[in-house]
């Protein structure tokens, strides 16, 4: 070693045991920002200060290149929740074959779908944000509203940053997830905890777990079924596409399955239609492992084979419009459709900042809050 190294292997024996015990004593939570008060013998205020709500959703690249959707899948895809093999083979896998790949094919995919302002996902996702914090400004409600991202940015600990700088000491996470799967939802709780536990002082903590069967939620996505038919008239299908997941986290007690069947039938109940004009498939599989069937794009084929001419397609699933539902489904299964003998393929956009989404998030928000406001 030379002897210019910074390493600690270099320093002279003092200074080494001096840096052991420092490291032996330093606390492994992260300071506080200094308290003026904080010996002051009186109550504290019984003013409990605003209370924060904070809306994780699942991440995107900072930019449609290959370097940057490297950054954001590394991180993704390291996820234990995310990818339940043995990590050992797994990240070799995955630094040996995905993560020299994918970026370079995805690129050209997220830039057909970046808006002037970025990344979809994260430019609706901070668009209901603010929609929700208007919401409760209008009402008068002490509540400070911030987005987050599970992967990249913003992330959580800098979104919990904020909040409790803005004085929240209690804080509402909303995975933006309607139904619950552990890859999504349960590492968005992961996140929050993750940042809580390197705490000293920790503010108090509430979690919405899922919403799928929320009337707010259905009936706003009713509601914009109905818009889009009162412009284009009425299908023959309507196909609700929810984000695949592998067949056997739901065998091993993912209830994401049932939550989304429940979703289709709660909707399909709301539009007054049958079985046969609205169905459900799975999109967006990863790997070579069987997924959550039907499969979306081969149900479209075999519609267009049969004789279907127009169909529309909704995602429920997600919240925000992003690469899966606007590369993959408007652009993919658009194409696939036509492709196979289909006329006209509809797609109807998320819900993203739609008013009556808002005020149904804003109620079922204010449902949890029971108690703090
Ligand atoms: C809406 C719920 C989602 C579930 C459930 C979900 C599970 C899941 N996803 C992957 C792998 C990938 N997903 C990718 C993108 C992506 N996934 C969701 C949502 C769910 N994923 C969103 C909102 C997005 C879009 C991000 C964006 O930037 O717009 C990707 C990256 C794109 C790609 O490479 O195709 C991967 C990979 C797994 C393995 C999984 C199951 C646990
Ligand atoms: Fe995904
Ligand atoms: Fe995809």
């Amino acid at each position: 070693m030379r002897p210019s190294s910074p390493s600690c292997f270099a320093l002279r024996p003092q200074t080494q045991s001096t840096f052991l015990l420092a490291k032996l004593f330093a606390s492994r939570f992260r300071p506080e920002p200094a308290d003026p008060h904080a010996f002051d013998t009186r109550p504290p205020p019984r003013e409990p200060g605003p209370v924060g709500v904070l809306l994780v959703n699942l991440g995107t690249p900072d930019e449609p290149t290959p370097g940057a959707i490297r950054r954001y899948l590394a991180e993704f895809l390291s996820d234990r929740r995310v990818i339940e093999i043995p990590q050992w083979l797994w990240q070799i896998v995955l630094r040996g074959v995905v993560l020299p790949r994918r970026p370079a094919a995805l690129a050209p995919r997220y830039r057909e779908i970046w808006m002037p302002e970025g990344s979809p996902l994260l430019v609706w996702s901070l668009a209901q944000a603010r929609s929700l914090q208007q919401v409760f400004d209008t009402e008068g409600l002490p509540v400070r509203v911030e987005a987050a991202m599970r992967y990249g940015s913003p992330a959580v600990a800098s979104a919990i940053d904020s909040l409790r700088g803005q004085g929240c000491e209690r804080i509402l996470t909303v995975p933006m997830y309607p139904q619950y799967a552990a890859g999504t939802t349960a590492t968005a709780v992961d996140a929050v905890a993750a940042v809580a536990g390197a705490l000293r002082n920790q503010p108090e903590l509430r979690f919405v777990k899922r919403f799928y069967a929320d009337a707010g939620y259905i009936g706003a996505l009713a509601a914009r079924v109905w818009a889009h038919w009162d412009a284009h008239g009425k299908p023959e299908k309507l196909l609700l596409s929810f984000h695949g997941l592998p067949r056997r986290v739901v065998e091993l007690g993912d209830p994401y399955y049932r939550d989304c069947m429940a979703t289709a039938e709660l909707l399909r109940q709301a539009l007054g239609a049958d079985g046969a004009l609205v169905e459900l498939a799975f999109q967006s599989r990863f790997g070579r492992a069987k997924w959550l069937e039907p499969y979306t794009e081969p149900t479209l084929k075999s519609w267009a084979a049969a004789g279907v001419r127009r169909v529309d397609v909704m995602c429920p699933g997600f919240l925000a419009d992003c690469l899966e539902t606007l590369e993959e489904i408007q652009g993919q299964c658009r194409a696939s459709f036509l492709a196979a003998g289909g006329q006209e393929f509809r797609y109807i956009p998320c819900l993203n900042d739609d008013p009556a989404w808002i005020d149904a998030l804003a109620a079922l928000v204010r449902r949890q809050l029971g108690g703090w406001l």
